[in-house]
Protein backbone atom coordinates (compact mmCIF):
# COMPACT_ATOMS: atom_id res chain seq x y z
CA UNK A 1 0.00 0.00 0.00
CA UNK A 2 1.00 3.50 -1.00
CA UNK A 3 1.93 5.54 2.29
CA UNK A 4 0.85 9.07 2.06
CA UNK A 5 2.39 11.91 3.78
CA UNK A 6 -0.58 14.84 5.22
CA UNK A 7 1.52 17.91 5.05
CA UNK A 8 -0.79 20.72 6.69
CA UNK A 9 -0.14 23.79 8.47
CA UNK A 10 -3.89 23.82 10.10
CA UNK A 11 -4.56 20.80 12.60
CA UNK A 12 -6.07 19.57 15.46
CA UNK A 13 -5.73 20.87 18.47
CA UNK A 14 -5.96 23.81 16.67
CA UNK A 15 -9.48 24.62 15.77
CA UNK A 16 -10.15 25.10 12.24
CA UNK A 17 -12.22 23.50 9.35
CA UNK A 18 -9.75 21.56 7.73
CA UNK A 19 -7.87 20.39 10.59
CA UNK A 20 -10.36 18.99 11.59
CA UNK A 21 -11.29 17.14 7.88
CA UNK A 22 -8.18 15.68 7.70
CA UNK A 23 -7.28 14.46 11.10
CA UNK A 24 -11.80 13.09 10.41
CA UNK A 25 -10.30 11.31 6.91
CA UNK A 26 -6.66 10.41 7.17
CA UNK A 27 -6.97 9.48 11.13
CA UNK A 28 -9.54 6.52 9.77
CA UNK A 29 -6.22 5.25 6.88
CA UNK A 30 -4.36 2.29 8.40
CA UNK A 31 -2.04 2.77 9.99
CA UNK A 32 0.74 2.12 8.40
CA UNK A 33 -0.46 3.75 5.25
CA UNK A 34 -0.32 7.34 6.91
CA UNK A 35 1.90 9.78 8.30
CA UNK A 36 1.58 13.47 9.21
CA UNK A 37 3.68 16.55 8.61
CA UNK A 38 1.56 19.18 10.46
CA UNK A 39 1.62 22.79 12.43
CA UNK A 40 2.89 22.79 16.08
CA UNK A 41 0.82 24.23 18.54
CA UNK A 42 -0.19 24.18 22.12
CA UNK A 43 -1.54 21.16 23.60
CA UNK A 44 -0.30 19.07 20.29
CA UNK A 45 1.76 16.59 22.67
CA UNK A 46 -2.03 15.22 24.21
CA UNK A 47 -3.25 15.17 20.93
CA UNK A 48 -0.52 13.30 19.11
CA UNK A 49 -0.04 10.94 21.83
CA UNK A 50 -3.34 9.44 21.22
CA UNK A 51 -2.94 9.24 17.13
CA UNK A 52 -2.56 5.65 15.98
CA UNK A 53 -0.23 7.70 12.82
CA UNK A 54 3.77 8.78 13.54
CA UNK A 55 2.71 12.68 13.99
CA UNK A 56 5.65 15.30 13.18
CA UNK A 57 4.97 18.84 13.93
CA UNK A 58 7.12 21.76 12.73
CA UNK A 59 6.26 25.40 13.28
CA UNK A 60 4.86 26.35 9.63
CA UNK A 61 3.35 29.92 10.22
CA UNK A 62 5.03 32.61 7.90
CA UNK A 63 4.10 35.96 6.87
CA UNK A 64 5.62 35.33 3.37
CA UNK A 65 4.26 33.14 1.06
CA UNK A 66 5.66 34.74 -1.77
CA UNK A 67 9.73 33.30 -2.98
CA UNK A 68 10.90 36.56 -4.03
CA UNK A 69 11.49 37.96 -0.75
CA UNK A 70 14.53 36.70 1.23
CA UNK A 71 12.76 36.09 4.09
CA UNK A 72 9.84 33.75 2.11
CA UNK A 73 12.50 32.22 -0.09
CA UNK A 74 14.04 31.37 3.47
CA UNK A 75 10.85 29.87 4.35
CA UNK A 76 10.44 27.72 1.93
CA UNK A 77 14.12 26.26 1.92
CA UNK A 78 13.67 24.86 5.60
CA UNK A 79 10.41 23.58 4.99
CA UNK A 80 11.10 21.67 2.17
CA UNK A 81 13.95 20.24 4.43
CA UNK A 82 11.86 19.63 6.81
CA UNK A 83 9.35 17.63 4.80
CA UNK A 84 12.43 15.88 2.59
CA UNK A 85 13.64 14.66 6.19
CA UNK A 86 10.41 13.16 7.43
CA UNK A 87 9.42 12.11 3.78
CA UNK A 88 12.33 10.01 3.77
CA UNK A 89 12.06 8.73 7.29
CA UNK A 90 8.29 7.54 7.19
CA UNK A 91 9.10 5.91 3.64
CA UNK A 92 6.63 8.29 1.98
CA UNK A 93 5.18 7.83 -1.59
CA UNK A 94 3.08 10.93 -2.04
CA UNK A 95 2.54 14.22 -0.32
CA UNK A 96 -1.10 15.31 0.13
CA UNK A 97 -0.96 19.28 0.90
CA UNK A 98 -3.42 20.75 2.94
CA UNK A 99 -3.14 24.08 0.70
CA UNK A 100 -1.77 25.03 -2.38
CA UNK A 101 0.20 28.13 -0.71
CA UNK A 102 2.34 27.13 1.44
CA UNK A 103 2.58 23.85 1.44
CA UNK A 104 2.37 22.55 -1.87
CA UNK A 105 5.59 24.70 -3.01
CA UNK A 106 7.56 22.79 -0.69
CA UNK A 107 5.89 19.49 -1.95
CA UNK A 108 6.85 20.89 -5.16
CA UNK A 109 10.84 21.63 -4.10
CA UNK A 110 10.30 17.60 -2.61
CA UNK A 111 9.15 16.08 -6.22
CA UNK A 112 12.03 18.01 -8.06
CA UNK A 113 14.17 16.09 -5.38
CA UNK A 114 13.25 13.04 -4.49
CA UNK A 115 10.51 12.80 -7.35
CA UNK A 116 7.87 12.27 -4.79
CA UNK A 117 4.48 13.38 -6.01
CA UNK A 118 1.66 15.32 -4.24
CA UNK A 119 -1.87 16.46 -4.52
CA UNK A 120 -3.36 19.82 -3.18
CA UNK A 121 -6.63 20.32 -1.06
CA UNK A 122 -8.37 23.83 -2.32
CA UNK A 123 -11.01 25.16 0.20
CA UNK A 124 -12.44 28.11 -2.35
CA UNK A 125 -11.17 31.17 -0.41
CA UNK A 126 -7.27 30.61 -0.80
CA UNK A 127 -7.37 30.48 -4.71
CA UNK A 128 -9.95 33.33 -4.59
CA UNK A 129 -7.30 35.45 -2.47
CA UNK A 130 -4.38 34.64 -4.51
CA UNK A 131 -5.67 36.02 -7.36
CA UNK A 132 -4.83 39.53 -5.86
CA UNK A 133 -1.36 39.22 -6.09
CA UNK A 134 0.68 38.05 -9.45
CA UNK A 135 3.19 36.72 -6.92
CA UNK A 136 0.77 34.30 -5.30
CA UNK A 137 -1.14 33.77 -8.81
CA UNK A 138 1.90 32.26 -10.45
CA UNK A 139 2.87 30.45 -7.61
CA UNK A 140 -0.07 29.21 -7.22
CA UNK A 141 -0.26 27.69 -10.71
CA UNK A 142 3.09 26.56 -10.89
CA UNK A 143 1.98 24.50 -8.06
CA UNK A 144 -0.98 23.00 -9.48
CA UNK A 145 0.39 22.31 -13.03
CA UNK A 146 2.60 19.96 -11.55
CA UNK A 147 0.27 18.36 -8.57
CA UNK A 148 -1.31 14.83 -9.66
CA UNK A 149 -4.69 15.75 -7.75
CA UNK A 150 -6.16 18.84 -6.88
CA UNK A 151 -9.09 17.90 -4.23
CA UNK A 152 -11.41 20.35 -3.43
CA UNK A 153 -14.35 21.20 -1.07
CA UNK A 154 -17.02 21.81 -3.17
CA UNK A 155 -18.98 22.11 -6.22
CA UNK A 156 -18.35 25.51 -5.85
CA UNK A 157 -14.39 25.55 -5.31
CA UNK A 158 -14.40 23.27 -8.48
CA UNK A 159 -16.30 25.73 -10.70
CA UNK A 160 -13.58 28.94 -9.67
CA UNK A 161 -10.65 26.32 -10.33
CA UNK A 162 -12.76 25.74 -13.67
CA UNK A 163 -13.35 28.83 -14.61
CA UNK A 164 -10.35 31.32 -12.53
CA UNK A 165 -7.83 29.18 -13.12
CA UNK A 166 -8.88 27.06 -16.51
CA UNK A 167 -7.62 23.48 -14.84
CA UNK A 168 -9.09 20.76 -17.10
CA UNK A 169 -11.98 18.56 -14.98
CA UNK A 170 -9.48 15.13 -14.78
CA UNK A 171 -7.03 16.42 -12.39
CA UNK A 172 -10.03 17.95 -10.21
CA UNK A 173 -12.14 16.24 -7.86
CA UNK A 174 -14.86 17.09 -5.83
CA UNK A 175 -14.65 15.64 -2.10
CA UNK A 176 -16.73 17.55 0.82
CA UNK A 177 -15.82 17.75 4.67
CA UNK A 178 -18.11 15.46 6.53
CA UNK A 179 -19.45 15.71 9.83
CA UNK A 180 -18.67 13.13 13.27
CA UNK A 181 -22.34 12.40 13.44
CA UNK A 182 -22.11 10.46 16.75
CA UNK A 183 -20.12 13.69 18.19
CA UNK A 184 -22.98 16.27 16.66
CA UNK A 185 -26.07 14.76 17.71
CA UNK A 186 -29.60 15.57 19.18
CA UNK A 187 -29.71 15.19 22.64
CA UNK A 188 -31.96 17.14 25.35
CA UNK A 189 -30.22 15.89 27.93
CA UNK A 190 -27.34 18.04 27.68
CA UNK A 191 -27.35 20.89 30.06
CA UNK A 192 -28.15 24.39 28.79
CA UNK A 193 -25.20 26.86 28.44
CA UNK A 194 -25.11 29.36 30.89
CA UNK A 195 -27.19 32.26 30.09
CA UNK A 196 -29.14 30.39 27.50
CA UNK A 197 -32.47 29.68 30.17
CA UNK A 198 -35.42 31.71 28.82
CA UNK A 199 -33.88 33.22 25.98
CA UNK A 200 -34.00 32.91 22.18
CA UNK A 201 -30.51 31.74 21.33
CA UNK A 202 -29.06 32.52 17.68
CA UNK A 203 -25.59 30.85 17.24
CA UNK A 204 -22.55 31.27 14.96
CA UNK A 205 -19.45 29.18 14.85
CA UNK A 206 -16.04 29.97 12.98
CA UNK A 207 -13.24 32.39 13.33
CA UNK A 208 -14.11 35.66 13.83
CA UNK A 209 -13.32 37.13 10.42
CA UNK A 210 -15.44 39.65 8.07
CA UNK A 211 -16.29 37.05 5.55
CA UNK A 212 -18.11 34.68 8.30
CA UNK A 213 -20.69 37.85 9.10
CA UNK A 214 -20.87 37.91 12.56
CA UNK A 215 -20.66 41.77 11.83
CA UNK A 216 -24.12 41.53 9.74
CA UNK A 217 -25.41 39.32 12.31
CA UNK A 218 -24.69 42.30 15.27
CA UNK A 219 -25.69 44.60 12.72
CA UNK A 220 -29.24 43.22 12.30
CA UNK A 221 -30.13 42.51 16.34
CA UNK A 222 -31.61 46.12 17.03
CA UNK A 223 -34.18 45.48 14.55
CA UNK A 224 -34.75 41.91 16.18
CA UNK A 225 -34.47 42.28 19.76
CA UNK A 226 -37.46 45.29 19.06
CA UNK A 227 -39.29 41.98 18.17
CA UNK A 228 -37.69 39.64 20.28
CA UNK A 229 -36.57 40.96 23.55
CA UNK A 230 -35.45 37.57 24.79
CA UNK A 231 -32.98 37.03 21.72
CA UNK A 232 -29.60 35.95 22.71
CA UNK A 233 -26.94 35.73 19.79
CA UNK A 234 -24.13 33.64 21.15
CA UNK A 235 -20.58 33.76 19.34
CA UNK A 236 -17.95 30.83 19.41
CA UNK A 237 -15.11 31.38 17.98
CA UNK A 238 -11.56 33.65 18.13
CA UNK A 239 -10.36 35.71 15.86
CA UNK A 240 -9.09 39.16 14.51
CA UNK A 241 -12.46 41.02 14.52
CA UNK A 242 -13.27 40.28 18.01
CA UNK A 243 -12.23 43.62 19.03
CA UNK A 244 -14.02 45.40 15.97
CA UNK A 245 -17.30 43.08 16.60
CA UNK A 246 -17.41 44.26 20.34
CA UNK A 247 -17.41 47.75 19.49
CA UNK A 248 -20.00 47.31 17.40
CA UNK A 249 -22.18 45.82 19.43
CA UNK A 250 -21.48 48.23 21.67
CA UNK A 251 -22.18 51.03 19.58
CA UNK A 252 -25.15 49.37 18.45
CA UNK A 253 -26.48 49.82 22.15
CA UNK A 254 -27.48 45.41 22.06
CA UNK A 255 -24.14 44.36 23.97
CA UNK A 256 -26.57 42.95 26.41
CA UNK A 257 -27.79 40.31 23.21
CA UNK A 258 -24.59 39.64 21.89
CA UNK A 259 -22.81 36.79 24.20
CA UNK A 260 -18.80 36.08 23.25
CA UNK A 261 -17.86 32.62 24.38
CA UNK A 262 -14.42 32.79 22.62
CA UNK A 263 -13.13 29.46 21.85
CA UNK A 264 -14.58 26.55 23.53
CA UNK A 265 -13.96 22.59 23.36
CA UNK A 266 -15.73 20.35 21.33
CA UNK A 267 -18.50 19.09 24.25
CA UNK A 268 -19.37 22.82 25.28
CA UNK A 269 -20.11 23.52 21.33
CA UNK A 270 -22.10 20.35 21.08
CA UNK A 271 -24.61 21.84 23.98
CA UNK A 272 -24.69 25.05 22.30
CA UNK A 273 -25.99 23.70 19.15
CA UNK A 274 -28.13 21.26 20.52
CA UNK A 275 -29.66 24.30 22.64
CA UNK A 276 -29.72 26.86 19.83
CA UNK A 277 -33.13 27.88 17.98
CA UNK A 278 -31.49 28.93 14.53
CA UNK A 279 -27.64 28.07 13.54
CA UNK A 280 -26.70 31.21 11.24
CA UNK A 281 -23.50 31.37 9.21
CA UNK A 282 -24.23 34.30 7.73
CA UNK A 283 -21.47 34.53 5.59
CA UNK A 284 -20.83 37.31 2.48
CA UNK A 285 -18.07 37.53 0.10
CA UNK A 286 -15.38 40.33 1.29
CA UNK A 287 -13.20 41.42 -1.63
CA UNK A 288 -12.07 38.14 -2.93
CA UNK A 289 -12.60 36.45 0.65
CA UNK A 290 -15.58 33.88 0.11
CA UNK A 291 -16.80 30.96 2.03
CA UNK A 292 -15.65 27.43 0.53
CA UNK A 293 -18.16 25.14 2.25
CA UNK A 294 -18.79 25.57 5.84
CA UNK A 295 -18.42 22.56 7.82
CA UNK A 296 -20.24 24.63 10.92
CA UNK A 297 -23.51 24.03 8.74
CA UNK A 298 -23.43 20.33 8.32
CA UNK A 299 -22.40 20.27 12.66
CA UNK A 300 -25.53 22.07 13.29
CA UNK A 301 -27.79 20.10 10.90
CA UNK A 302 -26.33 16.50 12.65
CA UNK A 303 -27.48 18.18 16.12
CA UNK A 304 -30.80 18.83 14.55
CA UNK A 305 -31.06 22.22 14.57
CA UNK A 306 -32.23 24.50 11.84
CA UNK A 307 -29.98 26.57 9.98
CA UNK A 308 -29.35 30.20 7.97
CA UNK A 309 -26.64 30.26 5.47
CA UNK A 310 -25.18 33.34 3.20
CA UNK A 311 -26.37 32.94 -0.28
CA UNK A 312 -22.75 32.87 -1.52
CA UNK A 313 -19.42 30.78 -1.91
CA UNK A 314 -20.07 26.88 -1.27
CA UNK A 315 -22.43 26.72 2.01
CA UNK A 316 -25.56 25.75 -0.04
CA UNK A 317 -23.73 22.62 -0.70
CA UNK A 318 -24.32 22.11 3.47
CA UNK A 319 -28.33 22.44 3.29
CA UNK A 320 -31.50 21.57 1.12
CA UNK A 321 -33.01 24.75 0.63
CA UNK A 322 -35.96 25.34 1.96
CA UNK A 323 -36.19 22.04 3.98
CA UNK A 324 -33.06 21.72 6.16
CA UNK A 325 -32.40 25.48 6.30
CA UNK A 326 -32.44 29.09 4.41
CA UNK A 327 -30.22 30.67 2.21
CA UNK A 328 -30.26 34.63 3.02
CA UNK A 329 -28.35 37.53 0.92
CA UNK A 330 -26.05 38.45 4.48
CA UNK A 331 -24.62 41.27 2.33
CA UNK A 332 -27.09 43.52 4.50
CA UNK A 333 -28.98 43.61 7.99
CA UNK A 334 -32.32 44.30 6.36
CA UNK A 335 -32.52 40.92 4.77
CA UNK A 336 -30.77 38.78 7.72
CA UNK A 337 -33.30 40.37 10.40
CA UNK A 338 -36.33 39.50 7.80
CA UNK A 339 -35.56 36.06 7.09
CA UNK A 340 -34.57 35.40 11.25
CA UNK A 341 -37.91 36.83 12.10
CA UNK A 342 -40.04 34.92 9.70
CA UNK A 343 -38.48 31.94 10.93
CA UNK A 344 -38.49 32.47 14.76
CA UNK A 345 -42.15 33.03 14.72
CA UNK A 346 -42.68 29.82 13.03
CA UNK A 347 -41.08 26.99 15.37
CA UNK A 348 -42.61 24.30 13.54
CA UNK A 349 -41.22 24.94 10.85
CA UNK A 350 -38.07 25.29 12.66
CA UNK A 351 -38.56 22.10 14.05
CA UNK A 352 -39.56 19.99 10.84
CA UNK A 353 -36.06 21.90 9.62
CA UNK A 354 -34.12 20.52 11.77
CA UNK A 355 -35.60 16.91 11.87
CA UNK A 356 -34.87 16.82 8.11
CA UNK A 357 -30.88 18.64 8.63
CA UNK A 358 -30.08 15.91 10.65
CA UNK A 359 -31.06 13.29 8.05
CA UNK A 360 -29.28 15.34 5.45
CA UNK A 361 -26.17 14.97 6.85
CA UNK A 362 -26.51 11.28 8.26
CA UNK A 363 -27.18 10.23 4.58
CA UNK A 364 -24.98 12.24 2.81
CA UNK A 365 -22.05 13.56 4.99
CA UNK A 366 -20.63 11.33 7.39
CA UNK A 367 -17.32 10.73 8.29
CA UNK A 368 -17.48 6.35 7.72
CA UNK A 369 -18.86 7.08 4.12
CA UNK A 370 -16.25 10.05 3.27
CA UNK A 371 -13.06 7.54 4.61
CA UNK A 372 -14.31 4.84 2.68
CA UNK A 373 -14.39 6.85 -0.43
CA UNK A 374 -11.34 8.59 -0.42
CA UNK A 375 -9.03 5.64 0.66
CA UNK A 376 -10.42 3.97 -2.53
CA UNK A 377 -9.27 7.25 -4.22
CA UNK A 378 -6.28 7.53 -2.57
CA UNK A 379 -4.70 4.11 -2.22
N1 LIG B 1 -14.27 23.12 19.46
C1 LIG B 1 -14.25 24.20 18.69
N2 LIG B 1 -14.30 24.06 17.36
C2 LIG B 1 -14.28 25.19 16.63
C3 LIG B 1 -14.22 26.47 17.17
N3 LIG B 1 -14.23 27.37 16.18
C4 LIG B 1 -14.31 26.67 15.04
N4 LIG B 1 -14.33 25.35 15.32
C5 LIG B 1 -14.41 24.22 14.37
O1 LIG B 1 -13.66 24.55 13.22
C6 LIG B 1 -14.35 24.08 12.07
C7 LIG B 1 -14.65 25.27 11.16
O2 LIG B 1 -14.84 24.74 9.89
P1 LIG B 1 -15.56 25.52 8.70
O3 LIG B 1 -16.89 26.00 9.13
O4 LIG B 1 -15.57 24.60 7.54
O5 LIG B 1 -14.67 26.83 8.45
P2 LIG B 1 -13.09 27.15 8.22
O6 LIG B 1 -12.32 26.84 9.45
O7 LIG B 1 -13.03 28.54 7.72
O8 LIG B 1 -12.65 26.11 7.10
C8 LIG B 1 -12.22 26.35 5.74
O9 LIG B 1 -11.99 25.02 5.20
C9 LIG B 1 -13.15 24.18 5.25
C10 LIG B 1 -12.75 22.84 4.65
O10 LIG B 1 -12.41 23.00 3.30
C11 LIG B 1 -14.36 24.79 4.53
O11 LIG B 1 -15.52 24.05 4.86
C12 LIG B 1 -14.61 26.24 4.96
O12 LIG B 1 -15.61 26.84 4.15
C13 LIG B 1 -13.31 27.03 4.90
O13 LIG B 1 -12.89 27.05 3.56
C14 LIG B 1 -15.62 23.39 12.52
O14 LIG B 1 -15.40 22.00 12.58
C15 LIG B 1 -15.84 23.99 13.91
O15 LIG B 1 -16.50 23.10 14.78
C16 LIG B 1 -14.15 26.58 18.60
O16 LIG B 1 -14.09 27.64 19.20
N5 LIG B 1 -14.18 25.41 19.29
Amino acid sequence: MKKILLFSEIFPPTHGGSGRWFSEIYGRFPSESVAFLVGASDGADAYDSQSKHPVHRYNLSSGEWGVRSLAGAKFYWRTWRKLRNTARQEGIHQVHCGRVLPEGVAALMLRISDRIPYSCYVHGEDVETALTSRELTWLTRLVMRHAEQIICNSENSFRILRDKWGLSDDKVIVMTPGVDVDHFRPDPATPKPAGWEGNINILTVGRLQRRKGQDMMIRALPDLAGQFPNINYAVIGGGEERPALERLANDLGIARHVQFMGEVDDARMAACYRHCDLFALPNRRVGNDDEGFGMVLLEAQACGRPVLAGASGGTRETLEEGVTGVLVDCTNPESIAQAVAELLRNPDRLKTMGRAGRKHVESRFSWETLAVNARELFT
